[in-house]
């Protein structure tokens, strides 16, 4: 028995999921899950099943649902979960969230696969090793950018990586490979976003003198800190927090809200939503 997840968009209108699970019906297929939502708004549909199929493989469902696509206009794939997704990792000098995707990926509580590590600093090549992950020493400086991206991306293709980690890689992507790996790629901003965008959040919320900390996984987009939000967690504090202890809380914070938006993407439960995201739990 194949489990599979189909993931839909289209502009709203009767008859969406009548026809989807028309579909399924009537090629054998078993709902284990569906989960819909209509954003009134953008006048939007979206849609997420996991499904089992006893006959038919992942190309032929694709191949059987493309006229109901068409008839709707729908944005959709349809993925084998027994298929990992494959993730590359980039990290610059701190390690707490690479320290826990991989910890997580060694145990299997990881959906996906982490195929590579990339570092613009050797700190982590241990630990990669570690792991028995390749990694890759890509040095960059505002002189080499374009030659390093250039890398990122051949490494990218040459790995067939489904998405990208910017698990604390403290470097801005350029347009140009933020268009290239568009909604492919999730980082961790240090911060409850839109509080504190920019380098050294703790600081800024040190001086601000906040009662509440958080970090922010979001897709990237050229605009930092602006990309459609994936997942945010929180920790209290108080005024006796220095800014070293706000970043000792910071990292259990990051590292969390990194994980569920790693997991989130790789079970296929983010669908955008134009600046936003609809996570399906
Ligand atoms: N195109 C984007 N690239 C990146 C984003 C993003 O949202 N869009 N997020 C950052 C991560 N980040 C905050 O979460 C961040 C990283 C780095 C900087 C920064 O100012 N970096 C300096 C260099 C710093 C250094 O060399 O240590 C710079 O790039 O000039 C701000 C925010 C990841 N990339």
């Amino acid at each position: 028995m194949n489990h599979h997840v189909l993931t839909l968009a289209c502009h709203d209108q009767v008859g969406i999921v009548h026809a989807v699970t028309g579909y399924l019906a009537a090629h054998d297929c078993n709902i284990v899950d569906s989960q819909q939502f209509g954003d009134p708004d953008a006048a939007r549909f979206f849609m997420r099943v996991h499904f089992t199929s006893e006959y038919l493989d992942n190309t032929d469902l694709r191949i059987g649902f493309e006229a109901t696509a068409h008839r709707f206009a729908m944005e959709w794939q349809i993925h084998d979960t027994a298929v990992k997704p494959r993730a590359m990792i980039l990290v610059s000098k701190f390690g707490h969230c690479l320290n826990d995707l991989l910890y997580r990926g060694q145990i299997g509580a990881l959906p996906a696969e982490i195929c590579a590590i990339v570092s613009n600093h050797r700190d982590f090549e241990s630990l990669a090793n570690a792991y028995d992950v390749p990694f890759h020493y890509l040095p960059v400086s505002p002189e080499t950018k374009a030659e390093q991206e250039k890398a990122i991306l051949e490494l990218v293709e040459a790995e067939h990586v489904d998405f990208v980690v910017l698990a604390r890689y403290m470097q801005v992507l350029s347009d140009e490979l933020c268009r290239a790996l568009s909604g492919r790629v999730i980082n961790i901003h240090h911060s409850f976003l839109p509080s504190f965008k920019g380098a050294r959040p703790y600081l800024q919320a040190y001086d601000r003198g906040v009662k509440v900390i958080g970090a922010t996984a979001h897709y990237v987009t050229a605009d930092l800190d602006e990309g459609p939000i994936i997942e945010q967690e929180i920790a209290r504090v108080d005024h006796s927090y220095s800014p070293a202890r706000l970043a000792a809380v910071g990292r259990d914070v990051e590292s969390l809200a990194l994980s569920r938006a790693v997991h989130a993407h790789a079970e296929h439960r983010v669908l955008l939503n134009g600046s936003k995201t609809v996570v399906f739990r």
